[in-house]
């Protein structure tokens, strides 16, 4: 029997748990607002941000929306970051991404002020996350580690292999499954016999962006497969790096797309900004 991991039902779970954290702090007069900052109009973009700002709304977080057009140019863009960074009442700062091909993401990114980079994409997070200190962790690798410990899947000991190397999931995974005992294998595009090494995985996280690419030649029987995919199919219909069909009766528990690891990353984000406003008193 194959266990479907559910993330749209654990993310809820989570985001009751902050409902009644985020009344509580009100209870005191604390407030917790996250400055959300799109620009251009990429419609994948548009997506994920309202649904960041619907999650904001519904756990009682406020959220600034700043909807900047496509020809800002980098000073604008750095001079907002600043002016959010001054300001006492923002907790969070997201810049979504991918920006414009004429801004430097890596500029941006260092440019938000550490303690509200409720992404923790800044450097100095990764960077503390890397020699296990406290700072704020990648919402989608977080999501993962939750999903992984609210449906009784443990880690201690286990091979953990995760297909792609980026900033914001294949490198901070590697660390948290580390954090956790795992035994942490990464592979990337330069992998010599990828599939032998993923069947290794009792834990295999897939992160490449390619549109089913995994199938049951990449998975040992038994394995939990994480599907961080959000791609399109032939019909234009969202799935996942992952061929569930082929692997489903393979495995023994796997995420869903949608469904799975991306209501988790909203959730880790409002954590991380309750996060950001009880460290930040
Ligand atoms: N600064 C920044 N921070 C991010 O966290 C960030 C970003 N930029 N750029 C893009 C990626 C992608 N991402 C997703 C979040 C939620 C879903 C999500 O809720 N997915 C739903 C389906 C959504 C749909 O229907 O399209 C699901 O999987 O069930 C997906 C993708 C956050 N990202
Ligand atoms: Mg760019």
């Amino acid at each position: 029997m194959t266990k479907i991991i559910d993330g749209k039902k654990i993310s809820k779970e989570i985001k009751d748990e902050i409902k009644q954290q985020v009344a509580e702090m009100k209870k005191v007069g604390k407030n917790i607002a996250l400055a959300v900052i799109q620009v251009g109009n990429n419609p994948a973009s548009t997506v994920y941000v309202g649904n960041k700002k619907k999650a904001c709304a519904y756990v009682g977080i406020e959220s600034f929306s700043y909807e900047l057009p496509e020809e800002t140019t980098q000073e604008e863009l750095l001079a907002l970051v600043e002016e959010l960074n001054k300001k006492k009442e923002v907790n969070g700062i997201l810049v979504q991404l991918p920006l414009p091909k004429h801004i430097d993401e890596d500029k941006v990114i260092k440019a938000i002020d550490p303690s509200k980079d409720v992404d923790g994409f800044h450097p100095e997070n990764v960077g503390a996350l890397s020699i296990g200190q406290e700072g704020f962790v990648s919402c989608t690798p977080a999501g993962i580690i939750e999903l992984l410990k609210r449906s009784d899947i443990s880690i201690d000991g286990k091979e953990c292999v995760i297909i792609g190397r980026s900033n914001i999931v294949g490198k901070p995974m590697a660390l948290l499954l580390l954090r956790e005992n795992g035994t942490v294998t990464v592979t990337h595009s330069h992998t010599k016999n990828l599939k032998e090494v993923a069947k290794r995985a009792d834990i295999l996280v897939v992160a490449i962006g390619k549109t089913k690419m995994v199938n049951e030649e990449y998975v040992k029987d038994g394995a939990v497969v994480i599907d961080v995919g959000m791609d399109r199919d032939e019909n234009g219909k969202l799935c996942g790096d992952v061929d569930y069909d082929a692997v489903f009766d393979k495995v023994s528990a796997i995420t869903p797309v949608p469904g799975g690891v991306g209501p988790m990353t909203i959730a880790m984000l409002l954590h991380n900004c309750v996060e950001s406003a009880k460290r930040n008193d």
